[in-house]
């Protein structure tokens, strides 16, 4: 890690305090505390039904879609509550991204995907809207392979392009951090390795937080891991150190294959 990013890392985007989150009666993460720092990526690793995919989407409130979920503690966002405050929701899912595991574009043009969030914060102009669209499949490695088909369905690309086409529709709401829910588990190891190039690049400009069933691929791409079990976060630190020498008996189990 370079100077730079290491002063940058000091940077706190979240603040996960002492949350708690229950779907009706099963309390599914418990007591998780921990920061989430600007321009790292930090891999969220763990067994099935440990909570991953229920953080990961605490992160932009999408959980709250779920008239079950209770919450308790805080999770607060570059200074504001998430639980407490009122954040606008529609500002905050433009500050924070989210790629899914399955690629979800939607029915429509790849130029129409990627210019659906700009035009909903009320990006109007054409030329605007070009320069966005082009600058987003850019940065998400996927320009060169569709610019000549830009108002063909998305939907008609392969399963990997479909998948950098949802990036580069996080992308063009400019925003800060990118969450991202296993992007690579329904990709073959081509697409993957694609992705995961694309993760490096972007973590220049980004701060990303990704759920991965793959400790190959967490130990490939993160600046920090946190591992979770039983909705507990178990121990959360540098990449290198968890997977080499990690303080808790349990991650040693998980990392080294003893469960999973
Ligand atoms: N919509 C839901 N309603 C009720 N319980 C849920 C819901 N989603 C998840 N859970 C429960 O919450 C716990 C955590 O699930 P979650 O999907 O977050 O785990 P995960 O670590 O992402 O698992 P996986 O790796 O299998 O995707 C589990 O006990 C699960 O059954």
């Amino acid at each position: 890690m370079t100077v730079e990013k290491q002063a940058q890392a000091l940077q706190a985007v979240y603040n996960v305090k002492d949350f708690n989150l229950w779907y009706g009666t099963n309390h599914a993460l418990k007591n998780v505390s921990f920061d989430i720092n600007e321009s790292e990526v930090t891999a969220i690793i763990g067994p099935s039904g440990c909570g991953k995919s229920t953080f990961i989407k605490t992160l932009n409130l999408m959980i709250n879609m779920n008239p079950s979920v209770k919450m308790s503690g805080d999770i607060v966002y570059k200074g504001d509550s998430l639980l407490t405050g009122k954040p606008d929701l529609v500002d905050l899912r433009k500050k924070v991204g989210m790629v899914f595991q399955k690629p979800n574009p939607f029915p429509k043009s790849i130029y129409e995907n990627v210019a659906y969030g700009p035009r909903v914060h009320g990006i109007k102009k054409k030329q605007k809207l070009d320069e966005l669209v082009e600058q987003s499949l850019k940065d998400a490695f996927l320009w060169d392979e569709v610019k000549d088909r830009l108002h063909t369905n998305g939907l008609g690309l392969s399963g990997g392009q479909q998948q950098r086409l949802c990036i580069a529709r996080a992308l063009a709401t400019t925003p800060s951090v990118i969450l991202m829910d296993e992007p690579t588990s329904a990709l073959d190891p081509i697409s993957t390795s694609k992705v995961e190039e694309l993760i490096d690049e972007l973590r220049k400009s980004y701060t990303i937080v990704i759920v991965t069933h793959n400790m190959q691929q967490a130990a490939r791409i993160s600046d920090k891991t946190a591992f979770f079990y039983m909705g507990e976060l178990m121990e959360i630190g540098d990449t290198n150190k968890i997977f080499t020498n990690p303080d808790n008996k349990k991650t040693e189990q998980y990392i080294s294959g003893q469960f999973g």
